[in-house]
């Protein structure tokens, strides 16, 4: 049997018979190297950055094109560093799932430490601590995954959050919003003398490096007008030569711990195999599992320099290739098809992606999706073909039944990715003079099966649990009066969601689908197995043929 906290270096043997490979750093020396003089900083500890981060920093650190590591900073989930980067001695055991059915594990040992900086009124530690790590000369990147929510700063109509509010009425010294602690911080670093940094989003949406220069310039300029700030620190953070925010594309299907992982190394002798649930819906383990397939991306805008990321395999390139690239893949060419599976396959009863790949008409919707519907609007972005990126993931990625992936996991928050998984395709349809958004059949078609998977019912008529969604409630109370055979208001109950901007970036009647949605919803409501039904007279009569 072995620990993830087993001594790896003299003790290598016992990782191997689990197949785990070791690295040959000592991970205690790149630990005080990275504490003394931390050049990167990681904000979500999850699951993506402990598939594929960690494995950059690894790498780098392996191949001697760096000395340190990274600092993890959650602001988030206490449970993630408590149940994981503090039991495990900040280590990860990393599964990489073939589909010829083999698994590629190794040992990543980059992370130096993770620290909690929630709500810093509750307990500020962890916050001073981050203030110290960002006046630091040596500090270049501070990398974010922290979810799509993690970004915003306001509700549906228009008003700040609670604690973003109060952050912004009681000034930098307490923040309780992640967005506003990281202002903290960046103050922290301009009054230290003004040293340059880059802030790195990783997160699935378009324009990502943008996305978090708004929410950070919102609550400094917001601090500004309450005196807490001056014009000196705006002009600090809107600088380009004192603070980048590169656009990034990232892309590597990184599901939750599996049980079926867990069992295959606890099999292998592998001790720490168990799988934490955390109250706040993180699921994590001391292993991630995670797909062979994998895409970095990032604009090259590194004020203060950067790690060798290129080493690593990361392309490092301008900011038009990045954008091209991002919205290839988060817009059009996967995001959309895995929400698609992801409605489709939570209402059907599906559990795993794979599996739903098995069904001829869920892989239909996909393809009329995917080449018909977005590929004709997508720009290329050179480093990445857009027709073959879709092809492996339709003929290799999606079908791998070994990745161990599930609509519920990826259905998760679904309100928040709306906008940018299908309204930047409409709006494209919108801004091209020779198409028409009123020709899109399939985007609309699973927009009205998330208002049917929003009633929390499936296709057999029966409640299930949909997976969590800050907008949820909200949404399901327009739509739970609804029933299935029943003589409904379509209309009056969906209209204040299809009209919503915040949820599509569109007014979907404005740009003629919302009555097309409407229709499809109505269909799917006149009983039991109309989703599927739906659907397959859908394709019948409307799908293009794909070459
Ligand atoms: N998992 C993937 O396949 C994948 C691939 C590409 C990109 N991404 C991007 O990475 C994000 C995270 O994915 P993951 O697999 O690591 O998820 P995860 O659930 O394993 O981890 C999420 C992390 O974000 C933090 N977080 C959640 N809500 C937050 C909030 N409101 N404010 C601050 N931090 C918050 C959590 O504490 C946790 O550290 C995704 O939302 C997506 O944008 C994921
Ligand atoms: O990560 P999200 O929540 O934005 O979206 C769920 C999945 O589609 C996503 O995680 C994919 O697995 C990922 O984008 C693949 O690179």
């Amino acid at each position: 049997m072995v620990k993830i906290t087993d001594d790896y270096l003299n003790n290598k043997a016992a990782f191997a018979k689990a197949n785990i490979k070791v690295p040959t750093y000592d991970a205690k020396k790149v630990a005080d190297k990275t504490l003394q003089s931390p050049t990167w900083v990681h904000f979500g500890g999850g699951n993506l950055f402990r598939a594929f981060h960690a494995s950059i920093a690894n790498q780098l650190i392996e191949s001697g094109k760096s000395d340190t590591g990274v600092i993890v900073a959650e602001t988030y989930d206490d449970g993630v560093v408590s149940g994981i980067y503090g039991k495990y001695n900040n280590r990860i055991v990393r599964v990489v799932t073939k589909a010829d059915g083999s698994q590629d594990r190794e040992l990543f040992a980059p992370v130096a430490k993770a620290i909690y900086a929630g709500p810093a009124n509750e307990d500020a530690s962890g916050f001073e601590e981050l203030e110290k790590i960002f006046e630091n000369d040596s500090l270049q990147v501070v990398s974010f995954s922290i979810t799509e929510k993690g970004y915003h700063l306001k509700n549906g109509d228009g008003d700040f959050f609670p604690p973003v509010a109060n952050d912004i009425k009681n000034g930098p010294s307490k923040p309780q919003n992640n967005m506003s602690l990281l202002v903290s911080l960046m103050l922290a670093r301009f009054n230290a003398g003004k040293k340059p940094l880059t802030l790195m989003s990783t997160d699935n949406f378009s324009q990502n490096g943008d996305r978090l220069k708004d929410s950070v310039l919102t609550i400094a300029k917001a601090w500004k007008n309450n005196g807490f700030v001056n014009q000196d620190f705006i002009d600090y953070l809107s600088d380009p030569k004192q603070v980048g925010f590169p656009l990034s594309m990232i892309d590597r299907i990184t599901p939750n711990p599996s049980d079926k992982i867990s069992a295959d190394l606890a099999k292998d002798g592998f001790e720490d195999a168990e799988i934490l649930h955390t109250p706040k819906h993180t699921n994590i383990a001391a292993f991630t599992n995670t797909e062979e397939a994998h895409y970095l991306v990032v604009e090259d805008d590194f004020p203060n320099g950067r790690p060798a990321f290129e080493e690593a395999g990361v392309i490092m390139t301008d900011r038009d290739t990045v954008n091209a690239a991002d919205e290839m893949k988060v817009t059009t060419c996967l995001n959309p098809l895995h929400t698609a599976l992801a409605i489709y396959g939570s209402i059907l009863g599906f559990d795993s992606i794979a599996s739903e790949m098995q069904n001829d008409d869920l892989v239909a919707l996909i393809k009329q999706i995917g080449y018909i519907e977005g590929l004709p609007v997508v720009k290329d972005p050179k480093v990445i073909n857009p027709k073959s990126f879709i092809d492996e993931l339709v003929t290799k990625r999606l079908p791998n039944p070994y990745i161990p992936d599930t609509p519920q996991r990826i259905a998760t928050d679904t309100s928040q990715k709306l906008s940018v998984r299908y309204g930047v395709t409409i709006q494209h349809y919108v801004d091209d003079d020779n198409r028409d958004p009123k020709n899109l059949n399939f985007i609309p078609l699973v927009i009205a099966t998330w208002l049917r998977y929003l009633m929390g019912v499936n296709d057999k008529g029966e409640a299930f649990t949909p997976s969590p969604d800050p907008m949820y409630d909200e949404l399901h109370a327009k739509v739970d009066g609804l029933k299935l055979g029943g003589d409904n208001d379509v209309h009056a109950s969906v209209k204040d969601i299809l009209s919503n901007k915040n949820i599509f970036s569109v007014d979907l009647y404005q740009v003629g689908l919302g009555e097309k949605v409407e229709a499809y919803f109505t269909e799917e409501l006149k009983g039991a197995g109309q989703i599927e039904k739906v659907l397959h007279d859908t394709l019948a009569s409307k799908a293009t043929p794909v070459k």
